[in-house]
C-alpha cells in the first residue's frame, strides 16, 4: 500500500504551485482528486482538478459513506472520495491528499500512519497579496478566505510537519526531502 501524505494549510500559501513542483522532483506521487461543489475555474478540466459535483450528488456520496473525510470551506463542500484513495494507494505509490484544515484532521484520525504536513506562509500579508495575485477569487472569496486562514495558522502546531513557504525554491526542497524520508523504506 502507497504511504498517504496530506499537504494542508491555508488557501494561497501555495500548496498547489509547491505540488506540482513536487511531483515533477518525484514524478511516481500520486494525486488524488477530490470532489467540490464549487464552480469550476477557467481551464479546470473534471476529474482532473476535480470531480465537480452538484450540491444534491455531494450529500449522496455522504449518505453512501463515499468520503473519507469532507468538509465545509468558503460556502463550497470539498471531500476525498474513498474509492479514488483506495484505487491509488493500491498501487503502492506515495498518494498526496491536498486538503484543509479540518479534513487533514479527520485524516490523521481515520489513517494515524498517514504523514501531515502543514504549509505555512511567512505571513498573513504576504497570503493576502498571493491570494490577490492569484487572480482567481473575488475580494469577497479573499476576505473569506483570509478569515479562515487565521483560524488555520493556529491549528498548524497539530501536523507532523511544519514547512515556511517563504522562498519557494527553499520550501520545495524541505519538501522533497520530507516526502522521500516518509516515502523510502
Ligand atoms: N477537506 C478537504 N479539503 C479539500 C479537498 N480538496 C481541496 N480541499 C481544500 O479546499 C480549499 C479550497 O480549495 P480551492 O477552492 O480549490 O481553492 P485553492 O486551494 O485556494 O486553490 C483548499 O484549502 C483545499 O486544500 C478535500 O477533498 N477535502
Ligand atoms: N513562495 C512563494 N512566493 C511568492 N508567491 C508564491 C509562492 N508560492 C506560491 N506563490 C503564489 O501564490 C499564489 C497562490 O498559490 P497556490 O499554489 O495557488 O496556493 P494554494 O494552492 O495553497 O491555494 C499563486 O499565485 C502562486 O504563484
Amino acid at each position: 500500500m502507497g504511504r498517504v501524505v496530506v499537504i494542508t494549510g491555508p488557501s494561497g500559501v501555495g500548496k498547489g504551485t509547491l505540488i506540482r513542483q513536487l511531483r515533477d522532483r518525484i514524478p511516481e506521487i500520486e494525486l488524488s482528486v477530490s470532489a467540490t461543489t464549487r464552480k469550476p475555474r477557467p481551464g479546470e478540466t473534471q476529474g482532473v482538478d476535480y470531480w465537480f459535483l452538484s450540491p444534491e450528488e455531494f450529500e449522496k456520496r455522504i449518505a453512501d459513506g463515499g468520503f473519507v473525510e469532507h468538509a465545509e470551506y468558503a460556502g463550497n463542500r470539498y471531500g476525498t472520495l474513498r474509492s479514488d484513495l483506495e484505487t491509488r494507494t493500491a498501487g503502492g505509490r506515495p498518494v498526496l491528499l491536498e486538503i484543509e484544515v479540518q479534513g487533514a484532521r479527520q485524516v490523521r484520525q481515520a489513517m494515524p500512519e498517514a504523514l501531515t504536513v502543514f504549509i505555512a506562509p511567512p505571513s498573513e500579508e504576504a497570503l493576502h497579496t498571493r491570494l490577490v495575485g492569484r487572480g482567481t477569487d473575488s475580494p469577497e472569496q479573499i476576505d473569506r478566505r483570509l478569515q479562515t486562514a487565521r483560524e488555520e495558522l493556529a491549528a498548524q502546531g497539530e501536523f507532523e510537519r511544519v514547512v515556511t513557504n517563504d522562498r519557494l525554491e527553499d520550501a520545495i526542497e524541505q519538501l522533497v526531502e520530507i516526502v522521500r524520508s516518509a516515502t523510502t523504506a
